[in-house]
């Protein structure tokens, strides 16, 4: 058994908590809400989850570090997204304030309704330092949450962070209902462009095969539960971002990766020709049609 403490109380802290709570770990979940101090509970904590949007991450960091967090405490960070100051993922963030500490990034296609209600899931712990990884794996392993363990944190989380883009570029393609040769021409690019950035960013090509990238690009692309999904199909049926973040009321991270990722792409000279048309397209630049039309006429060019 151990004592974990999740940051944030949103719909992947909570399903993460329950989770932990029926392996018959002792759970604290905290949320800025909470009627308890995080000092309080810090000290005889095992391991902090971290699972707060990306607009959070620096909060709860700074917030983290007030406390006397023990440097043998495990840090999981679960957040999906990048952050628009440094471009920085948030393990590195996590890694930078606390150098001392394991840092373990848990991510796959885990959308949380599906947990909620109980249905099997596969996901993956990755870490520099296997041992916590594994520590990880077990706490979590259930008969209905099988965890996998790799040594690759920055491409693990680069999967589940980048498929956001597509999954909004997902949204669109089905709610134009452009078929299934379109969506799967738009799925299959997907995953060279997710390796050409997560490899200049310092990643390895095949973790994006694994369930933390293409796994996780095949659940949020084909589910309504996914918000990032909800707000292309949104887009398609031609209501501004403003209204659907608005209806939303929860997290849509791929909005700020993908404006993130076309800052990135621009400075490094990276072809993202997919999350360019979904940048242009949620900046008001040009409809969901001229998208599809601007992907279809690009130059000609072999497939490898
Ligand atoms: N919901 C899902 O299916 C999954 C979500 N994720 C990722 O987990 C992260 C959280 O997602 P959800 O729980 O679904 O979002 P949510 O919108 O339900 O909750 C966001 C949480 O972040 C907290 N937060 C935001 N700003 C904060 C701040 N300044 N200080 C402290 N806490 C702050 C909120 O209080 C809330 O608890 C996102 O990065 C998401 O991509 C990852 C896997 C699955
Ligand atoms: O990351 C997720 C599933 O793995 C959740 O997707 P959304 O954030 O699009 O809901």
């Amino acid at each position: 058994m151990a004592i974990l403490t999740i940051i944030g109380g949103g719909a992947w802290g909570s399903a993460l908590a329950n989770l932990a709570t029926k392996k018959g770990n002792q759970v604290h979940l905290w949320s800025r809400r909470s009627s308890f101090e995080l000092e309080s509970v810090i000290t005889s904590t095992d391991i902090v989850v971290s699972a707060v949007s990306m607009k959070g991450v620096a909060a709860t960091v700074d917030r983290l570090l007030a406390t006397n967090l023990s440097p043998n405490t495990i840090i999981v960070t679960v957040t999906k997204g990048l952050d628009p100051a440094t471009t920085n993922t948030p393990s590195q963030i996590w890694q930078t304030a606390f150098p001392h500490n394991p840092i373990v990034v848990l991510s796959g296609p885990n959308l949380s309704e599906e947990i909620r209600q109980g249905l099997p899931a596969a996901t993956v712990a990755a870490s520099f330092d296997l041992s916590a990884a594994k520590q990880v794996q077990n706490i979590y392993s259930s008969e209905i949450f099988r965890v996998y363990v790799n040594q690759d944190p920055l491409g693990t989380e680069l999967g589940g962070t980048l498929k956001n883009v597509f999954a909004i570029a997902a949204g669109v393609c089905d709610g134009l209902q452009l078929g299934t040769n379109a969506k799967s021409a738009l799925l299959t690019r997907a995953l060279p462009e997710m390796i050409r950035v997560g490899v200049r960013l310092g990643a390895q090509a095949e973790t994006f095969y694994g369930l933390s990238g293409l796994g996780d690009l095949l659940a949020t692309c084909n589910s309504s539960l996914s918000r990032n999904y909800r707000v292309g199909f949104r887009l398609s049926q031609g209501k501004s971002l403003e209204e659907i973040l608005q209806e939303l009321q929860s997290t849509a991270e791929g909005v700020n990766t993908t404006n993130v990722l076309i800052d990135l792409a621009n400075q490094r000279g990276i072809e993202v020709p997919v999350s360019r048309q979904v940048y242009r397209l949620l900046n008001g630049e040009i409809t969901p049609e001229q998208a599809v039309l601007a992907l279809m006429e690009r130059a000609l060019k072999p497939e490898i």
